[in-house]
């Protein structure tokens, strides 16, 4: 079986009104959203806090049929399999840096029946990534420094979207930070396939014209190659 390349837009709701966490998950939703982005964060793999898996099972109670990926910002990502899977999330994708054995947390996550998302940080080459992709899903190129929404976009990590891409044409490759209307173009011919957007989006007068207009400017981009 062939399969294509999907264009696809995972808002991230880290800089909405977290006291409306469902009302404005459900938005994003109903203006199109292919996928929720959760960024979770420890405190100590970055310098900010944000939600748990209590928030994401009470939001998964009320979101049903929806994919979660979870956004692990977390030093210690084999914690949070189990209560990630039980809460219902669909795609873990953790930080390799702190990590010793990758392929241990990659097997775990699998065998709690989740997806594997392996996320790098603009300071880490390629290369550590590279090898572990025949035993993930995705692979997530961080676009600024991770720990905050609201960030500038850094182009200079399309290097590394670009050469995954030319290694790997099926490969499900997503950036994550600034990225919005004024960056997605760069995003999309770089390769990236998996969009997350959090400012941008949340913050657009028309939020369902730019989750379209994303996920077309990348649709595009991949119908090119
Ligand atoms: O992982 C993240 C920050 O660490 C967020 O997903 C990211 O910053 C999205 O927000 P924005 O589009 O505003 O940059
Ligand atoms: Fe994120």
């Amino acid at each position: 079986m062939t399969r294509n390349l999907k264009a696809m837009i995972g808002p991230s709701i880290l800089n909405s009104d977290l006291s409306r966490l469902y009302e404005e998950s459900q938005k994003l939703l109903d203006n199109g959203a292919d996928y929720l982005h959760l960024d979770v964060m420890d405190g100590h793999f970055v310098p900010n806090l944000t939600l748990g898996h209590p928030v994401v099972k009470c939001l998964r109670n009320k979101i049903k049929d929806v994919f979660f990926e979870t956004h692990m910002m977390v030093s210690k990502p084999e914690q949070w399999i189990v209560p990630m899977a039980d809460a219902g999330v669909n795609q873990y994708t953790f930080h390799i840096e702190p990590v010793d054995n990758v392929a241990e947390v990659c097997r775990k996550i699998r065998e709690n029946g989740m997806k594997v998302g392996l996320a790098i940080k603009p300071g880490t080459p390629v290369s550590e990534v590279e090898k572990y992709i025949s035993i993930s899903d995705m692979v997530l190129i961080m676009t600024v420094e991770p720990g905050f929404g609201g960030q500038k976009f850094m182009q200079d990590q399309m290097t590394k979207v670009k050469y995954l891409r030319d290694q790997y044409p099926l490969l499900d490759i997503e950036v994550d930070g600034g990225v919005g209307p004024a960056t997605i173009s760069c995003c999309a011919n770089a390769g990236a396939n998996m969009i997350v957007s959090g400012t941008a989006v949340i913050g657009a007068a028309d939020q369902a014209a730019t989750i379209r207009s994303l996920r077309d400017t990348v649709q595009e981009a991949i119908n090119k190659r």
